[in-house]
């Protein structure tokens, strides 16, 4: 059976909620699915897994990566990820200039790593309404296409 990693990090819940709705679509697909705080983890933790997920929420009034993201975010891109499917999801707020940033600079990280995307990054206003959570869905069921072929 396949198994995926989510490594996320949430202040206020909206991100660890967008987190869940991506592990139960992952699930749906028969993919065994663990999901990490970000403090209780390291990059390395990805290489066990032929799935891997980043969810972050983004700080700092013009986009900005949370502080316990920082030197995860760094080290991932040092790791060799090739073969392995990739995704990545966030909140925000778009109240803010720069809305979701932390997304973007994930899949950079991951794209340095070698990885290979498997749907697009899925950037939520704050808690994840109906709308987004056809989105998460789609994100889960396009990395599980894209890990089958
Ligand atoms: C001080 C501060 C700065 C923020 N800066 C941004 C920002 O630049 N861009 C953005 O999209 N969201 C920004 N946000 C909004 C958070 O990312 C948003 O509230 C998100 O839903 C928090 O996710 P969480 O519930 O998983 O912690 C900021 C929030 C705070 C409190």
């Amino acid at each position: 059976m396949a198994e995926a990693l989510i490594i996320y990090t949430s202040l206020t819940g909206n991100t660890e909620a967008c987190a869940e709705i991506v592990s139960a679509q992952l699930e749906e697909h028969g993919i065994d699915v663990t999901m990490e705080d970000v403090m209780l983890s390291e990059p390395e933790d990805f290489l066990d897994y032929d799935i891997v997920l980043v969810g972050s929420y983004t700080y700092g009034v013009d986009g900005v990566l949370p502080d316990e993201m920082e030197e995860f975010h760094e080290e991932l891109a040092e790791l060799d990820l090739s073969g392995k499917v990739y995704g990545v999801f966030g909140s925000g707020d778009d109240f803010y200039p720069v809305f979701c940033s932390a997304v973007d600079d994930f899949e950079e990280q991951f794209e340095k790593a070698g990885a290979v995307k498997g749907g697009t990054g899925v950037k939520v206003n704050l808690y994840p309404e109906e709308e987004d959570e056809e989105l998460l869905k789609k994100l889960a069921d396009d990395i599980v296409a894209k890990y089958e072929n």
